[in-house]
């Protein structure tokens, strides 16, 4: 797969990753999507398709786009914390990871609270934290009843070489991902699958369009734009 990739052109990105897209025209700020030169998702991406619908968190999973990114330690490649959109991609964020292992790193920067609990049968104060409101405590209350604002806390996810991750719910819409430059040791280039939304999904308001790109994306011919 990677030597297919690398017949192909990387055009280079921001903090110091390359790419390669293969999906329709889109400007998140304006809201506006146009087919562009789409010509659908790359030949070998059928068979991971295939292979990606058999688990159960990807049933009825229709990427509709196909981001590869090249990652390496000489360029420092990193990707800063952020949302992918929502406008235009659905709840299921996939991506593959290749040539070398790395670590997803998971923050939040809402007002939202994490409250610890106790081990089972144990009688400590954290029992009582339920009369606590966890967004408001002052900062003596939030320690007595093991309360943790989201902000203080990172979550870090191991991703081994070949491993498929999906970021959907909390994952997807309260916590931002990040891939910090010191987590890429060597070559890592990761394929993100995504879906569409509901509104480009049947029954939404742009269904026409959202069909006619996945007829697209799904005829596995395309060439990245
Ligand atoms: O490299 C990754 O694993 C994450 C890529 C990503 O978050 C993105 O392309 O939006
Ligand atoms: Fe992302």
């Amino acid at each position: 797969m990677i030597q297919i990739m690398d017949q192909d052109k990387w055009r280079l990105s921001q903090s110091g990753r390359r790419k390669q897209d293969f999906g329709p025209k889109v400007n998140f700020k304006k809201q506006k999507l146009k087919v562009g030169s789409f010509t659908g998702l790359p030949n070998f991406s059928q068979v991971l398709w295939q292979r990606m619908k058999l688990h159960a968190v990807l049933e009825g999973f229709l990427p509709v786009e196909q981001c590869n990114l090249d990652y390496s330690s000489d360029r420092g490649s990193s990707i800063d914390p952020h949302f992918d959109d929502s406008w235009l991609w659905g709840e299921r964020l996939v991506s593959l990871n290749l040539l070398s292992d790395t670590v997803l790193t998971m923050t939040r920067e809402d007002a939202d609270s994490l409250q610890l609990m106790s081990a089972v049968g144990e009688e400590t104060e954290l029992h009582h934290a339920n009369d606590v409101n966890t967004t408001q405590c002052n900062a003596a209350d939030c320690k007595l009843y093991g309360i943790i604002p989201f902000s203080d806390v990172e979550v870090t996810i191991y991703l081994p070489q070949r491993s498929l991750v999906v970021l959907y719910s909390d994952a997807r819409y309260k916590w931002k991902h990040a891939i910090h430059r010191e987590n890429i040791r060597q070559r890592r280039v990761c394929i993100t699958f995504r879906e569409m939304s509901p509104e480009f999904s049947l029954g939404g308001k742009e269904e026409e369009l959202g069909q006619m790109l996945l007829k697209l994306a799904l005829s596995f011919q395309g060439k990245s734009v």
